[in-house]
C-alpha cells in the first residue's frame, strides 16, 4: 500500500472534519414530532437559550408559549422538561421501567465517579438495583423511626446553640443536618460545626457539586469526545476533577476505616455503615462501593434538609401570621413547661402543613435531578428517543396557578383537610400515584432518604416555633424571591437573611437548658 502523499493527507483530515460536523449539525437539530421548543441554532441547539443559572424559572416561562412539556437541543443532546405534575406522573411512575436511568457525562461518571460508585448518578441497572435495595433495608420506616432519640437530642442542642449564639443560626442548622447524618451512617456526630468531620464533608460537597454541575468543563467533552485526549496545560478542568475525585475518595475511605476498626475493637453503635460493613460480602461490594454509598448518603442528605428549614425561618419571618397559628398549635399540645418531642409528630397537623408548605414553596431541588430514556417512547402524539434527559421542574409543578391557590405565597393551611394541598381536592381512586410534594422527586429514582429527612423536618419546625420568637431585622420587606434571595446552583438554599431569633420567656429558655443537660451523656455516646 502506497504512502498518501502530504496534500491526499490533508484531503483525508479536511474530509473526516467535515463529515464529523456534519453529523453534528444534524444531531444538533430537533428530531421528528419531538415536543415543542425554542428554535435551534445549527451546531449548539437550544444552548444559548438556557440560562446558566436558576434555569428552572426560564422553563417555567417557555410553558405560555411551548405548553407544559418542552424539547430542548443542548448541543446533541435531546432535552425535555415537564413543567407539570400529570406528565411526571405518566413518565415517571407509570413508566418507571424506561424512565429511571441517569444521563452520564465524562466528568461527572468517569473521571470524578468512575466505575458505578455513585447512586445518584449511577446508569439504571444492576448495579442501581442492588445499592437500592440496601438502602431500602437500611432507610425503612422501621429502621429510620429508631433514629428519632438521636434526632431529637441533637435539635435539643440546635436550640441551645440557637439560645448562645442566634446571629450563628446558619451554622447551627447546617451542623444539625450534618451531624444526624453523620451519627445515623457511622456512629460518629460533629459536635459542631468546625468538627473536623463536618468541614472535610462540606468542603467535598462544594468542590462535587461545582465540578459536576453543567459547565464546570468549558469543552464540550460530551458532544466532542475527541476533547478527552486533550493534554492538562489546555485542560486544567481534568486536573481539578481528579482532585475532587482524591479528595471524596480519601475522604470516604478513610471514614470507612475508621468505622471498621472501632468495630473491631468492640466499640460505637449501631449505624448504616456498620450494617453494610457485616453485609459486605453478601452483597458482594468491595470496600470503594461500600465507602461510596455510606458517603452518598451524607453527601444527599444534609444540605437538603438544612436547606428547607433555612426556607422554613425565611417563611416564618416573611408569614408572621403562620408563626403564630404555628405556636397556638404547639402550644396547646405541649404547654410551656416542654418542648415538642417525637410523640407529638402525629398530633401537630399544622406543623406538618408547614413542613408540606415549605418543600412546595422552596423545593431544594428546584430544577429537579435529571432522568434519562432508555428506550424510543411515544407520549401525547410526541417521540422522545432513547437517550433523552428527562427533567421534572419542581418548581412550575409547585407554582402551577391551575393546581394552587397564590403559589407564590407561604400558605400552610392549603394543606390542612387537603393532603395534596390543591384547589381542587384529589380524587386517588382516579389520580393515581399522585404525590403531595414533587420535591423528593418521582419514580423508582424518588428520594429513599424522604422518612429520616421528614422526622428532622417535624423535630425541628415544632422546635423552633415552641420556643423562639422569630421575626425580621428592622421594617422593610422580607425578600423571599427566589431568583435573589437564594444561592445558585442544582441544590438551592436561601442566602444568610437577617433575622430575631429570641427565647419566647425565660421559662421557654429554661426549658431548653434543661432539655440539652438531659440528652448530652447520649450525645457523648457518638463521641467516643
Ligand atoms: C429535605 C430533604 C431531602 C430532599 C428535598 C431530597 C430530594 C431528593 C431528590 C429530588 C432526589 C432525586 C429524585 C429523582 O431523581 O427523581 C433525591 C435522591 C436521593 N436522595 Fe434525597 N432528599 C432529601 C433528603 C435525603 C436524605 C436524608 C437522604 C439519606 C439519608 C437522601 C438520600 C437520597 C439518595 C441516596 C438519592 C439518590 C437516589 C437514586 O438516584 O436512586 N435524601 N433526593
Amino acid at each position: 500500500m502506497s504512502v498518501p502523499s502530504p496534500v491526499q493527507a490533508c484531503l483525508l483530515i479536511v474530509l473526516l472534519v467535515v463529515a464529523f460536523l456534519f453529523k453534528y449539525y444534524l444531531a444538533s437539530r430537533r428530531p421528528r414530532d419531538f415536543p415543542p421548543g425554542p428554535p435551534t441554532v445549527p451546531f449548539i441547539g437550544n444552548i444559548a437559550q438556557v440560562p446558566r443559572v436558576k434555569a428552572f424559572l426560564k422553563y417555567q416561562r417557555m410553558q405560555a408559549e411551548y405548553g407544559s412539556i418542552i424539547g430542548l437541543k443542548i448541543g446533541s443532546q435531546n432535552v425535555v422538561i415537564l413543567n407539570s405534575y400529570n406528565h411526571v406522573k405518566a413518565l415517571f411512575d407509570q413508566r418507571g421501567s424506561i424512565y429511571s436511568s441517569r444521563p452520564s457525562t465524562y466528568i461527572a461518571n468517569e473521571v470524578v465517579c468512575p466505575n458505578e460508585i455513585h447512586i445518584l448518578l449511577m446508569q439504571y441497572g444492576a448495579e442501581w438495583r442492588k445499592q437500592r435495595k440496601i438502602l431500602q433495608s437500611i432507610l425503612n420506616v422501621n429502621v429510620v423511626d429508631k433514629l428519632l432519640p438521636l434526632q431529637e437530642a441533637e435539635a435539643a442542642q440546635t436550640m441551645l446553640q440557637l439560645v448562645q449564639d442566634p446571629g450563628g443560626y446558619y451554622d447551627h442548622i447546617r451542623r444539625y443536618t450534618t451531624a444526624v447524618i453523620l451519627a445515623s451512617v457511622y456512629g460518629r456526630r460533629g459536635a459542631r460545626f468546625d468538627s473536623p468531620n463536618v468541614q472535610a464533608l462540606y468542603h467535598a460537597q462544594d468542590q462535587f457539586t461545582a465540578i459536576i454541575e453543567q459547565g464546570a468543563s468549558p469543552l464540550p467533552v460530551d458532544e466532542f469526545p475527541l476533547l478527552k485526549a486533550l493534554p492538562e496545560f489546555l485542560a486544567p478542568w481534568k486536573a481539578r476533577a481528579r482532585a475532587v475525585r482524591r479528595e471524596q475518595k480519601g475522604l470516604y475511605l478513610g471514614l470507612l476505616r475508621e468505622t471498621r476498626e472501632r468495630m473491631e475493637a468492640g466499640k460505637g453503635g449501631d449505624c448504616f455503615l456498620r450494617t453494610m460493613l457485616q453485609d459486605q460480602e453478601k452483597n458482594d461490594m468491595d470496600d470503594e462501593h461500600v465507602a461510596y454509598l455510606a458517603g452518598n448518603l451524607m453527601e444527599a442528605g444534609s444540605d437538603t434538609t438544612a436547606s428547607t428549614l433555612l426556607s422554613f425561618l425565611l417563611a416564618m419571618i416573611k408569614y408572621p401570621e403562620e408563626l403564630r397559628k404555628a405556636q397556638k398549635e404547639v402550644d396547646a399540645v405541649c404547654g410551656s413547661l416542654r418542648s415538642p418531642n417525637s410523640d407529638d409528630i402525629s398530633r401537630l397537623p399544622f406543623i406538618k402543613a408547614c413542613m408540606d408548605e415549605t418543600l412546595r414553596w422552596r423545593p431544594v431541588a428546584p430544577g429537579g435531578v435529571p432522568h434519562a430514556l432508555t428506550r424510543d417512547d411515544a407520549y401525547e402524539g410526541y417521540f422522545l428517543p432513547k437517550g433523552t434527559v428527562v427533567v421534572a421542574n419542581t418548581w412550575a409543578i409547585h407554582h402551577d396557578e391551575a393546581q394552587y391557590e397564590r403559589p407564590g405565597d407561604f400558605m400552610p393551611d392549603r394543606f390542612l383537610g387537603n393532603e395534596y394541598g390543591t384547589r381542587v381536592p384529589v380524587d386517588t381512586t382516579v389520580d393515581h400515584h399522585r404525590r403531595t410534594s414533587y420535591g423528593f422527586g418521582a419514580g423508582r429514582r424518588a428520594c429513599p432518604g424522604q422518612r429520616l429527612a421528614k422526622n428532622s423536618l417535624m423535630l425541628n419546625m415544632a422546635k423552633l416555633v415552641w420556643a423562639f420568637d422569630l421575626s425580621q431585622v428592622g421594617s422593610g420587606a422580607v425578600n423571599d424571591d427566589v431568583a435573589t434571595a437564594y444561592h445558585d446552583g442544582f441544590l438551592i438554599a436561601p442566602r444568610k437573611f437577617p433575622i430575631l431569633i429570641t427565647p419566647r420567656s425565660d421559662r421557654h429558655k429554661n426549658v431548653i437548658e434543661t432539655e440539652f443537660e438531659s440528652v448530652r451523656s447520649f450525645l457523648e455516646k457518638y463521641e467516643e
